[in-house]
């Protein structure tokens, strides 16, 4: 049986050493402050914000709520995001993905000031991120999934080879940039792949972010590898709904090392990256 990696312990770890960093502050600047947008509704995007809530309480951070009407016109939301940007009491701005259609998020994105760009989603932190700059902001969930690889193979990941199944904008992508970056050697798997099976089997570290349930089993894990599965599927049953990751986790912890689950794998990583990136952006904002 594989080791369960405790994400939630982790995370909580991580929220401790900040919120004596917030502390240690206070009394010579305001407190960190971050705002979040949500327009319409979404299973996950509800379960991420009422976490979010909960975590900047525990740590002395404002958290600002824009809750918008699905049918919200995009104009109401860029000026929304415009008197974000030009507020100088709030250091993050995080519009939760996915929009409605008649949205376009790309233009929305743009609209973000880059060093208020917590979810590190605008073209500039993207580029930044690309590039090995190291004053990008990168995407929290990428982050997660390093650190939780980390958490069991050492600080060293140089040479490991890593496996990313999904090729997500806010995944996928900036995870193989941050796996690059430790010197890993990466491979992009996805829908039109062939034989995923064979090659993520091949991988020391498989990193699952397709958005299916239960998508790979242990047919798809090399024994002995760290399995990080990003997927928050929510399935309804007769007992009510439930949350499924895109691992099928019985099957794969007969072969790997170890390996997350949902929830309390990569989802609370989420968030205490997304309050390590908001303090970042107050520190520099406070100076
Ligand atoms: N701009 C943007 N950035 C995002 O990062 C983003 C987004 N939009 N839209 C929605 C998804 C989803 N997401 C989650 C983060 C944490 C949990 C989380 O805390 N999960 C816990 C709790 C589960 C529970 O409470 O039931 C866990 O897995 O253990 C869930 C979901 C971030 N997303």
């Amino acid at each position: 049986m594989a080791k369960v990696i405790d994400g939630k312990a982790i995370a909580d770890a991580m929220m401790n050493e900040l919120a004596v960093r917030i502390e240690s502050l206070k009394s010579d600047h305001r407190a960190p402050a971050l705002a979040v947008v949500l327009v319409g509704s979404d299973a996950a995007s509800e379960i991420y914000v009422r976490n979010k809530i909960r975590r900047c309480e525990q740590l002395g951070v404002r958290s600002i709520e824009h809750r918008l009407p699905e049918t919200t016109q995009q104009s109401d939301l860029l000026g929304i995001i415009t008197s974000l940007n030009n507020d100088e009491q709030i250091d993050g701005i995080l519009v939760q993905m996915p929009l409605p259609t008649h949205i376009d998020e790309k233009r929305v994105l743009n609209a973000i000031r880059p060093d208020k760009d917590v979810d590190g989603f605008h073209p500039v932190n993207v580029g930044r991120l690309s590039l090995g700059e190291a004053d990008a902001i990168a995407p929290c969930t990428p982050q997660g999934c390093v650190t939780l690889a980390k958490s069991v193979l050492g600080p060293d990941l140089s040479g490991k080879r890593v496996a990313i199944v999904g090729r997500s904008n806010i995944v996928g992508k900036p995870a193989a940039a941050l796996f690059l970056a430790e010197n890993c050697t990466v491979q992009m798997l996805h829908s039109k792949t062939e034989s995923p099976q064979q090659l993520a089997a091949q991988a020391d570290i498989l990193v699952v972010a397709a958005g299916r349930a239960h998508l790979v089993d242990e047919s798809w894990v090399k024994p002995g590898a760290v399995v990080i599965d990003v997927g928050i599927n929510r399935v309804q049953q007769p007992t009510g709904s439930k949350l499924l990751g895109d691992v099928d986790f019985d099957s794969v912890t007969q072969v790997a090392a170890a390996v997350t689950p949902v929830p309390g794998g990569v989802g609370p990583m989420t968030i205490a990256y997304l309050l390590h990136n908001t303090f970042q952006c107050y520190l520099k904002s406070v100076g």
